[in-house]
């Protein structure tokens, strides 16, 4: 029995060093592991340039990778154009309900369409044209055409549209995989569109085949009044969409990288990318959390975070939230910038700002949209770029000073994330930055 005993004594203390050495191995690894693992969270509120961040992101870790993904990114560039055909006619519908009844005759009228080589040029249209441009522009044609003879050029085109626009429904269901609701968000649809689309090549033909038609409504004095006169207020990436139809209908399309930035599309819940960054001959494997939507039950999930980006876009001065039409956009960046860095669990981690947009907010100023009249604080402050981005700037930084309950510094950068050169430049300096961080956090520097 005793030497039994012993023996089962010395088999237990082999198995025992044998599990131990096996969790210290496993413990090391994941040490290691977690040495290379750099956690980045992008906040922001709706439309701040999250997704086209981490897209950038993307473009410089791993460019072969959205290389590959350019095509299944097509039949989402044409539901942003299905969309803003929609809200096009579904505000000349309310405006001029004539149209609506279809056309007793094709109009001999209509003005002839621009070849496709001015036509892509031409755009800059948005809804930021200064007032005495457009007028000036616009006169002439006026004169010519008073509204009531739109009628049966504008029946004419919706006629000819309408079949496309209502492609939109189907269109959405094949990109979320059957859900159909063309308001629900899509979910992320680069899995589902790769599949084989029945929808979308009907949709490619139908664009190819009207679009002529496209380019006449999106040229329509009708359209553009609405535009300058805001009230049909488009996504931001429709106008380039509709600038560069001509190009879009090939039917070898192929979007740009230039396409796939300007693509609008609301991100669900948290999407996570990965990429392996190299620095200083050692590989550091990237997990970038894209979190669109819900504010802050995530927070928790991720206390471990690296780094968090905040954007948020300073062009937005002049808008309010959707959800909330009392709430300025800036205001609501602030409110949801200040619960980021009063927040406990995410205290650990490099802050890094991001005043987005700048180039349309250089644009709204340009066409002489008073910050003033949105911002009543701003008070008598001169309405030019270098006053306005610097005072965003400075209430940005008072709230990180007053709020922060850590004693971290802010990274602060403007940005114009559809500029592929300043932002890759960018890139390199936050990722340096976010790099320092990991490395003191896990104590190698
Ligand atoms: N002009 C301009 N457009 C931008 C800029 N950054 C992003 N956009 C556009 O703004 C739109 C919204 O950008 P997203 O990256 O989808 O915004 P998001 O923060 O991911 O939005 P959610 O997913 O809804 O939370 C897209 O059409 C982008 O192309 C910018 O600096 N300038
Ligand atoms: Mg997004």
């Amino acid at each position: 029995m005793g030497s039994q005993g012993k023996g089962n004594d010395a088999d237990a203390t082999r198995v025992s060093n044998a599990i131990d050495e096996e969790l210290r191995q496993e413990r090391e690894a994941r040490k290691r592991k977690s040495q290379r693992e750099v956690k980045v969270m992008l906040l922001g509120q709706a439309e701040s340039g999250k997704s086209t961040l981490q897209k950038q992101m993307q473009l410089y870790y791993s460019s072969t990778t959205l290389d590959r993904e350019k095509p299944t990114w097509k039949p989402i560039v044409y539901f942003n154009i299905l969309k803003a055909l929609r809200m096009i006619f579904e505000e000349l519908d309310t405006l001029y309900p004539a149209i609506t009844q279809s056309p007793t005759s094709t109009p001999g009228s209509l003005s002839p369409v621009m070849p496709p080589s001015t036509a892509s040029s031409a755009g800059n249209v948005f809804s930021y044209t200064p007032a005495s441009l457009s007028h000036s522009s616009n006169s002439s044609y006026h004169s010519h055409h008073p509204e009531a003879s739109w009628t049966p050029e504008l029946q004419y085109l919706r006629s000819k549209i309408l079949p496309l626009v209502a492609s939109e429904d189907a269109l959405a269901s094949e990109l979320s995989g059957g859900i159909s609701n063309r308001a629900w968000p899509l979910p992320d649809i680069r899995a589902t569109a790769a599949k084989p689309s029945p929808v979308t090549n009907i949709v490619a033909k139908t664009l190819l085949a009207t679009q002529h038609e496209i380019m006449e409504i999106w040229r329509h004095p009708a359209v553009r009044n609405l535009l300058r006169t805001n009230k049909l207020y488009l996504e931001e990436s429709a106008a380039f969409f509709l600038d560069n139809i001509f190009r879009i209908a090939e039917p070898e399309y192929i979007p740009s990288i230039d396409d796939v930035l300007h693509v609008r599309v609301q991100t669900l819940g948290v999407t996570e990318h990965q990429f392996d960054v190299a620095m200083g001959g050692i590989q550091y494997h990237w997990q970038l959390y894209d979190v669109g939507g819900a504010r802050q039950a995530w927070a928790p999930f991720f206390d471990d975070a690296t780094a968090i980006i905040f954007l948020a876009p300073i062009s937005a001065f002049d808008q309010y939230l959707e959800e909330d039409p009392r709430t300025n956009r800036i205001d609501d960046s602030l409110q949801l910038f200040t619960v980021i860095c009063t927040n406990k669990l995410l205290s650990k981690s490099a802050l890094i700002l991001m005043l987005n947009k700048t180039d349309l907010l250089k644009q709204k100023l340009a066409a002489g949209i008073k910050v003033r009249k949105y911002i009543s604080s701003y008070g008598d402050r001169p309405n030019n770029y270098e006053e306005v981005s610097e005072y965003f700037r400075a209430h940005f930084i008072q709230v990180q000073k007053r709020k922060d309950t850590s004693t971290r510094s802010l990274y602060v950068h403007f940005t114009s994330m559809l500029d592929i050169r300043a932002t890759q430049s960018i890139i390199v300096n936050v990722g340096e930055a976010i790099m320092r961080q990991h490395l003191s956090g896990v104590g190698l520097a």
